[in-house]
């Protein structure tokens, strides 16, 4: 035990005396030097009391020889072999006190390169006495992992350039655009729609760039005048020629699709309609755009729509990922309310099972299936609404030339024709046998709200379902559920009703509340307050018309009516079914999940490289300074 504690501490002096040995003697020879720092002093120390135990062994340890050295030769390091043989002394002597050494490792490694040129030093060793602790602490402070940090610098990003998904990407060639004309009963809008050109895949980037009012009214009106609903859009294609870059011309879809007023001309004259539509393609065809159509919706069609593109905007549909992908947003979806000027559509997801097929539809996107309950009641749009409550009050009161309205606004008189009344299919049900088209009638407000609701109450069914529950006219629908936005109409006469008699209105109680204060105002404390004159006479009939339809026809109720925003845009783009059309027919939204990968751009690419750069650059700045900091750290302690 003595000879083998001798061996470690002789094979400790030799590593050390190897290369602190010439300092330490040099520093020996100036006691009265200041105090040392107490590390190297305790260094110096063991230094003097190994290398007095190797002297003693000296000749045992000499390189080549296994017999004791007899000469006063100076130290000489151990070779690779006989080092070995200490180490496995060592370790046996010292199991527990582990010290890596990688320093010491270092010097020794030097010593020897420098003493036995050409040999290459493996030798790892450990010391333990209780006096070598300060060569632990020596190794642990020399030792700090620079290099292993760096390593593991270098394999994160290594790693992470090898794991983010890249792909070359061109310079997005700017954006695609889409152009979708909303030819509605009362008016057409001309929408331009863009996305990235590099964003095909249905991820949520479409956007309004701009919408054109074509002047006049709804193509329908132009039936019977060849040519006339075609010229009508011309002013608006001409903007989109010149708002859409040349070069997209060619690549732009175009889609016109008519809605109610069609609807209902189509019903009247279908030779009309076939006409209109037509003209309208013939127009649009002679513009440099692709053109993908005119056609007439179905009023499932319309509600189904207006629904995808309300929950587009909302993004209820996907939503984007921090790590680059598409997910489901895992959000419930928003039924969609609209009050067009000739139809109102409801349309909302449910899980109750809709009794009526009319009513179904169904449809995948991104992956999940959506159920929707959708219908469309023609004739019970804003302005066929107001045709069939005029009708009902004028047929109430006997065809009479002078008709007390008790919606108008007291002291309003108007005079029209009984044509502007009785030539809409809507009101064909409310049409004297024989009458004259041309004869005036006289209408008086009498801004009556009981009397009103009374007349709007008329319009709408509520007897003979034959399904397990209706809204009314016979038509099934489930409860609703979920929130809702109310679009086109509804949102007009909504914000109206909260302008012009200040009350907010989104309870049912306040929409009541406010639907009798309009009503009884008369028609100057109207204009004092609102921005439309043309439509005051109107605001006591449609305010009842939304109480009617949306409180007792589709049955929202106090805790349902909160849940509906009334809003006619969502960001910069307008909410109606328009998006939603070219979105679905332009494949921009996709069936299956989108699982679109997001690829690194050239800048994002060059961005990671400058960073790997860096890194580089800072770890072989740290491995150099670790290293000149061990070389000084053994100078000062051979010092
Ligand atoms: N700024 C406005 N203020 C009040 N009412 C408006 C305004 N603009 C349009 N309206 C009216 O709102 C109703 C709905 O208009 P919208 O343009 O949505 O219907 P449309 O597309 O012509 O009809 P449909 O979809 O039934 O064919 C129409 O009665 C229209 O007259």
């Amino acid at each position: 035990m003595a000879l083998e504690n001798e061996l470690l501490v002789s094979s400790a002096a030799v590593f050390l005396t190897s290369s602190f040995w010439k300092g330490l003697h040099q520093r020996a020879a100036f006691p009265s030097q200041p105090a040392l720092n107490p590390f190297v002093q305790n260094v110096r120390e063991l230094l003097h009391e190994t290398t007095r135990v190797s002297r003693k062994l000296q000749a045992r340890l000499a390189v080549g020889s296994s017999e004791p050295h007899r000469g006063s030769s100076p130290l000489q390091p151990l070779n690779v072999k006989q080092l070995r043989q200490k180490k496995g002394i060592a370790e046996r002597l010292a199991p527990v006190s582990v010290v890596p050494l990688r320093t010491l490792n270092v010097h020794l490694s030097q010593s020897l390169k420098c003493q036995l040129p050409g040999r290459k030093p493996a030798v790892k060793a450990r010391i333990s006495t209780s006096r070598k602790s300060h060569f632990h602490f020596m190794a642990q402070f020399s030792a700090l992992p620079i290099a292993p940090i760096a390593l593991l610098l270098f394999g994160l990003v290594g790693i992470l350039l090898l794991t983010i998904p890249s792909q070359d990407v061109q310079d997005a060639p700017g954006f695609m655009y889409g152009i979708v004309l909303d030819a509605g009963s009362s008016h057409t809008s001309l929408y331009i729609y863009k996305w990235p050109a590099d964003k095909q895949n249905g991820t949520g980037v479409v956007s309004q760039h701009s919408e054109c009012s074509v002047e006049g009214g709804g193509i329908s009106s132009y039936a019977g005048q060849v040519g006339a609903a075609g010229r009508s859009l011309r002013a608006c294609l001409n903007r989109a020629v010149e708002e859409i870059p040349k070069e997209k011309h060619p690549n732009t879809p175009v889609y016109l699709g008519a809605t109610a007023g069609m609807r209902l001309l189509k019903m009247s004259s279908p030779q009309q309609s076939d006409q209109v539509l037509a003209d309208v393609g013939s127009e649009i065809q002679s513009f440099p755009f692709s053109f993908r159509g005119a056609v007439i919706l179905s009023g499932q069609e319309e509600g189904a729509y207006g629904w995808v593109t309300v929950n587009y905007l909302l993004g209820n549909f996907i939503k984007y990922g921090f790590v680059g992908r598409w997910f489901s947003s895992g959000r419930a979806t928003v039924g969609a309310l609209d009050f067009g000027g000739a139809s109102t559509q409801i349309t909302f997801v449910t899980q109750q099972k809709v009794e009526d097929e009319e009513n179904r539809k169904e449809l995948r996107l991104y992956g999940h299936d959506y159920s929707l309950y959708t219908h469309s009641f023609l004739c019970y749009g804003q302005d066929q609404l107001l045709k069939k409550l005029l009708a009902q009050i004028v047929k109430s009161q006997g065809y009479a030339p002078e008709v007390n309205h008790p919606c108008y606004p007291a002291n309003l008189t108007r005079t029209l024709k009984m044509e502007d009344i009785f030539d809409s299919p809507c009101t064909v049900h409310y049409k004297p046998n024989t009458y004259n088209p041309q004869r005036s009638l006289t209408l008086r407000g009498g801004g009556h709200y009981e009397n009103c609701l009374g007349n709007v109450s008329e319009l709408f069914s509520y007897d003979g379902c034959p399904f397990s529950r209706c809204s009314f006219d016979k038509v099934f629908q489930p409860k609703v559920t979920g929130d809702f936005m109310a679009f086109s109409a509804f949102y007009f006469i909504h914000s109206s009703l909260q302008k012009v008699t200040g009350v907010k209105v989104s309870t049912p109680l306040q929409l009541e509340d406010a639907t009798k204060t309009v009503c009884s105002m008369n028609y100057s404390q109207m204009m004092s307050v609102a921005d439309k004159p043309d439509r005051l006479k109107d605001y006591c009939a449609s305010s009842v018309f939304i109480k009617a339809l949306l409180l007792r026809g589709y049955g929202f109720d106090d805790a349902s009516f909160p849940g509906i925003s009334f809003q006619n845009t969502a960001g910069d783009t307008s909410v109606g079914w328009a998006l939603g059309y070219m979105l679905m027919l332009s494949n921009l939204l996709p069936a299956e999940s989108a699982g679109v990968r997001k690829s690194l751009t050239v800048g994002a690419w060059g961005m990671l490289l400058f960073l790997f750069i860096v890194l580089l650059i800072i770890c072989v700045f740290l491995l150099l300074r670790a290293r000149s900091k061990k070389k000084k750290g053994g100078n000062e302690n051979a010092i």
